[in-house]
């Protein structure tokens, strides 16, 4: 299944790179999904999956286990790759993110000034408080999808989108990986 562009996008996605690399990390618990109030950053006031920028030198492997250290006190094992985003921004920098899941951590989720856990049930996942392209792509990805997405934003709004589920990474539209 695939959302198909409703229009050109202007982004000349071929040679297009992001100035952030990024992770995030959804864990599954039952029928929750363990969420943050994101409360410092790009994003403050959304909620989210925990995760943030890749360190110099980090793999994005390594960055969402310190993410997940830095903004919950907790450790996620066995963490599975399960896609990547592409954030062609207005106002920001552009963002490229890979978006892993687990279902097995070590410690407490614990609030920090970083972030505030929330254990949500997957049915009630509050889309109307996070980024407008969640809605695209968690569902399935919840439920096992690898997916790819690539997202314009004007400001805080999407007004191009391609969203492809099956196989994760940039060789979907590039011809090669
Ligand atoms: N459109 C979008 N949809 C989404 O689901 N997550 C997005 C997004 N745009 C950005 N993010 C997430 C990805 C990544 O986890 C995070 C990057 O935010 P930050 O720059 O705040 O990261 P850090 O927590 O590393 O912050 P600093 O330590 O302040 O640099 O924002």
């Amino acid at each position: 299944m695939s959302a198909i562009p409703s229009n050109e996008s202007p982004v000349e996605w071929k040679s297009w790179q992001a100035e952030i690399p990024a992770t995030l990390m959804f864990i599954k618990r039952g029928g929750e999904v363990l969420l943050i109030e994101k409360l410092t950053g790009i994003g403050q006031g959304k909620v989210n999956g925990p995760g943030g920028k890749i360190d110099p030198g980090e793999t994005a492997e390594e960055a969402i286990v310190r993410e997940c250290q830095e903004e919950l006190h907790i450790t996620p094992k066995g963490a599975v790759k399960m896609g990547e985003l592409h954030f062609a921004m207005s106002d920001i920098p552009d963002i490229h993110c890979h978006v892993f899941m687990a279902t097995e951590f070590e410690g407490t989720p614990t609030a920090t000034r970083e972030a505030n856990p929330m254990w949500t049930a997957i049915e009630a996942i509050p889309y109307d408080r996070m980024w407008e392209d969640d809605r695209h792509w968690l569902p399935q990805m919840l439920e096992g999808q690898v997916f790819t997405g690539r997202f314009q934003f004007e400001g805080e709004k999407i007004v191009w989108m391609d969203v492809r589920f099956g196989e994760c990474g940039r060789g979907l539209w590039y011809g090669h990986s």
